[in-house]
């Protein structure tokens, strides 16, 4: 048995008490990281990114357009307007989640749980919205000082977007009165698309307003899968949307209109001006299935799946018109 000096003795417990000390503290600061990394994958998820194809696509869109008729795009312009536009879709995101939870529509089986299950507070996400809308207008401010488009167009368009992004579901709350399939139409559809095109060209054209069309449809049948599949749900909240007022066979009618009538276009524009406009055609095979589903009405996924849908037809449609031969599109 060895008998150490008080000195070592102290020494030895220091030890023991300093390890224990940063044990604590290496441990304190992994909850710490990991409580951000909880925290910040919780912020992604209340966007619903799987959405995002709905606003990427007419960005796309317009800015092939822009090169097809001008010769080139300015890659900075294209980022600018593409972060611009996915941050004030991501804010009406945000916005509709909170609604939907202040009037008591979104529930334990909705497909956006963010509020309802507590994984952020209801400030969290108003707060989020704000920073999101402020550098909606940062990006416009700089797409501003880019893009020889005039400050009254710019400041038109952008604004035009913001405004529908917030009163889709807040202020007058335009998707509870059936209208949110009309904000969605024009929203992603025409205003992306040309707000796309402008800042490229610097003016504005009813050129890309027509392009949008096959598109802005695709993308309202994400919205009306969405909506037939809430439809008790919504019912029951008190509100009115476009499924409900049609009821459940026009419904399944109105999304074989939506997810077909796009396609017709596209065989009529490869067939009377340039074949590479057959190339959004390819994804025809994923457009059956969700039909099926629809019809046997297991909407659950269906609009993750559409939007999907939306994401590769979009980026076919834009290859058709980059790889047309000069002159072979229409030009109205
Ligand atoms: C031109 C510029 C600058 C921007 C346009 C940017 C866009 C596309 C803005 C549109 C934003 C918008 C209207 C968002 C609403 C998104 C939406 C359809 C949410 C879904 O709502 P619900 O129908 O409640 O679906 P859930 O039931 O899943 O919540
Ligand atoms: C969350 C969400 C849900 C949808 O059903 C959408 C449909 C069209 C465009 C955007 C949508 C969206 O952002």
């Amino acid at each position: 048995m060895t008998i150490q000096p008080p000195s070592a003795m102290h020494s030895g417990l220091n030890d023991i008490v300093r390890n224990h000390t940063s044990d604590q503290q290496r441990s304190g600061m992994a909850r710490v990281s990991s409580d951000m990394r909880n925290k910040c994958a919780a912020y992604v998820l209340a966007l619903r990114p799987w959405s995002f194809s709905a606003s990427l696509t007419p960005v796309a869109l317009g800015s092939a357009l822009a090169y097809k008729l001008e010769g080139s795009v300015d890659l900075v312009i294209l980022m600018v307007c593409a972060i611009a536009v996915l941050v004030v879709h991501g804010a009406g995101n945000l916005v509709n989640t909170y609604y939907d939870f202040s009037k008591g529509i979104d529930h334990k089986k909705s497909d956006d749980r963010t509020l309802v299950d507590e994984i952020l507070a209801p400030q969290d996400v108003v707060m989020f919205g704000a920073l999101l809308y402020s550098l909606g207008c940062l990006c416009a401010t700089l797409l501003y000082f880019l893009s020889t488009l005039r400050m009254e167009h710019l400041a038109l368009i952008y604004f035009g977007g913001l405004s529908s992004s917030f009163l889709y579901t807040g202020g007058i709350g335009l998707k509870y009165v059936a209208l949110g399939d009309v904000v969605i139409l024009i929203t992603f559809g025409p205003l992306a698309v040309m707000f796309a095109h402008a800042v490229q060209v610097g003016y504005l054209s009813v050129l890309p307003l027509v392009y949008a069309v096959p598109l802005a449809l695709n993308t309202e049948a994400i919205l009306h899968s969405n909506n037939t599949r809430d439809m008790d749900s919504d019912k029951q909240a008190g509100i009115v949307t476009l499924a409900i007022l049609i009821g459940p066979t026009l419904s399944y009618i109105l999304f074989n209109l939506l997810l077909f009538f796009p396609y017709v276009l596209f065989c009529i524009l490869a067939t009377h001006y340039t074949i590479s406009m057959a190339l959004p055609l390819l994804t025809l095979p994923m457009a059956f299935p969700l039909e099926r589903q629809f019809r046997s009405q297991c909407y659950s996924k269906i609009p993750q799946k559409t939007a999907k849908l939306n994401l590769l037809m979009g980026l076919f449609y834009v290859f058709g018109i980059i790889l047309a031969p000069q002159g072979s599109l229409p030009l109205l």
